[in-house]
């Protein structure tokens, strides 16, 4: 696939509605967990277009899965009766869960092959823990220079596993592995985010007995036979933020559709406190210039953590933010602190604004501010978004490289964008 760049015209005011896609930390996992079903699955309010997912689409039809896409539906239908990844030849699909592929190529052929697990560079991103799944399970697993093989002839066996760390995708290999496992699987320090409660969700509608107690405890009655579901994926709460942050900062009036409220008490209660007051009804929310109580926005100090607080992946909305608010905000990230790449890029925009060190960020806010145009390179996810962000709100024509990075996770973004009367130029990367 060849890189893309944007060349984006600042200044451009939105107006209109726009609609949260599905959660791509949702879509993609429960694509994978399709792959135990016995039965086809049909997944609705699918984010079809998402980098991402067209990596996951190509391996799991590579491996012998037939899938219907329906990009005009935003629905994936998934017949997965005929795994293999014996006679693969290659392993460049780039995305980070790759090792959630396994349970289905187990389960329908007791052998996995798998790439790497890729996603964002944003500091140590480990997967020894999603190799103790599989060897508590029972499964022999292997690493090549290009490639990890996973090995249980005779399927998995459930186990119990205490993960050290609170991990969103080892929380969810044990979900789905123990869903095909013989017996009970418990899962000691999980994770519940409101995706893997999605997936929770999605396994329970399939026919997998799961018993949650607490916030952290899960038990798994595996099943041999999974008889699937058609199953709606939840809004992408990270999506939503971001268009809340961008109808601020544009200074427009959009009217942002299917907003989980249930899943950003606490990322829209921090908005609250920097001023900004919004239109709402159980699903929708309007941003206009009206938001501001003041007419300005606050200065903030946060800490990004786990859920029900905010997350990592929304940081630099609220570095964004923070560069527009009415003098020095800070933002600490305990999560990820190498997530801060990005502020070098954003910097071009905001000359001397941004003060960034690992864990910690400091804006100096200023509420006129307009960013000057500049070219720029992503880094990673979000903080591809941030820049595209910056570009549209500056002046003058702005240039991102390698905006596929933003790609991966906001679907139909440049579509999007010019439904709400703002044009994004997207073209091979010169
Ligand atoms: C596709 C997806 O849903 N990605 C999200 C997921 O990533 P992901 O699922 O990769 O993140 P985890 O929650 O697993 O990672 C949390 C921490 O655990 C460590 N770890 C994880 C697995 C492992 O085997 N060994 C290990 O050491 C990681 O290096 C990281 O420091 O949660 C992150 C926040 O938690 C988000 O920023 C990502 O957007
Ligand atoms: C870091 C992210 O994704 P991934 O884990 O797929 O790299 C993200 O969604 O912001």
């Amino acid at each position: 696939m060849n890189i893309k760049q944007a060349s984006i015209t600042g200044g451009q005011i939105p107006t209109g509605q726009v609609r949260v896609s599905g959660a791509k930390n949702s879509a993609t996992k429960l694509l994978a967990a399709s792959l135990i079903c016995d039965k086809e699955v049909i997944l609705n309010n699918f984010p079809t277009e998402l980098v991402d997912a067209n990596y996951k689409f190509e391996y799991i039809q590579d491996i012998g899965g037939i899938l219907q896409i329906d990009r005009d539906k935003d629905q994936v239908c998934i017949d997965s009766s005929k795994l293999s990844s014996e006679n693969l030849t290659h392993f460049n699909y780039a995305f980070r869960t790759t090792y959630l592929l396994v349970p289905g190529l187990i389960k329908k052929d007791g052998k996995a092959k798998i790439p790497y697990p890729g996603g964002c560079k944003i500091g140590q991103r480990g997967y020894d823990l999603h190799m103790m799944v599989w060897e508590k399970l029972g499964a022999s697993v292997k690493e090549y220079e290009d490639h990890i093989e996973v090995i249980s002839e005779n399927g998995f066996v459930g186990t119990e596993i205490n993960f050290p760390i609170s991990t969103i995708g080892g929380t969810e290999s044990a979900l789905i592995c123990g869903a095909i496992a013989k017996g009970k699987t418990t899962i000691r320090n999980a994770y519940i985010s409101p995706e893997v409660e999605d997936l929770i969700i999605f396994l329970r509608a399939s026919g997998v007995n799961i018993k949650v107690v607490g916030n952290s405890f899960i038990e798994i009655e595996g099943q041999e036979y999974i008889q699937g579901s058609i199953y709606s994926i939840m809004p992408d709460r990270i999506e939503a933020l971001t268009w809340i942050v961008y109808g601020i900062l544009s200074k427009g009036d959009i009217t942002i559709l299917d907003v989980p409220f249930n899943t950003m008490d606490i990322p829209l209660k921090h908005l609250e406190e920097a001023g900004i007051d919004f239109y709402h009804n159980s699903k929708n929310i309007r941003i206009s210039n009206d938001c501001l109580v003041n007419g300005i926005i606050q200065p903030f100090e946060l800490a990004t953590g786990t859920h029900p607080g905010i997350i990592s992946d929304m940081q630099p909305f609220y570095t964004l933010l923070g560069l527009h608010a009415d003098g020095f905000s800070r933002i600490f990230d305990y999560r990820y602190p190498e997530r801060i790449k990005y502020c070098e890029e954003l910097s071009k925009f905001y000359a001397g604004r941004l003060i960034f060190e690992s864990g910690k960020i400091t804006t100096e806010g200023n509420n006129n501010l307009v960013p000057s145009a500049a070219e720029v390179t992503s880094t990673d996810l979000r903080g591809s978004m941030a820049l595209v962000i910056a570009a549209l709100i500056g002046d003058g024509v702005s240039i991102i490289n390698n905006v596929d990075m933003a790609l991966r996770g906001y679907n139909n973004l440049q579509k999007k964008l010019s439904e709400l009367g703002v044009e994004i130029e997207i073209s091979d990367q010169k």
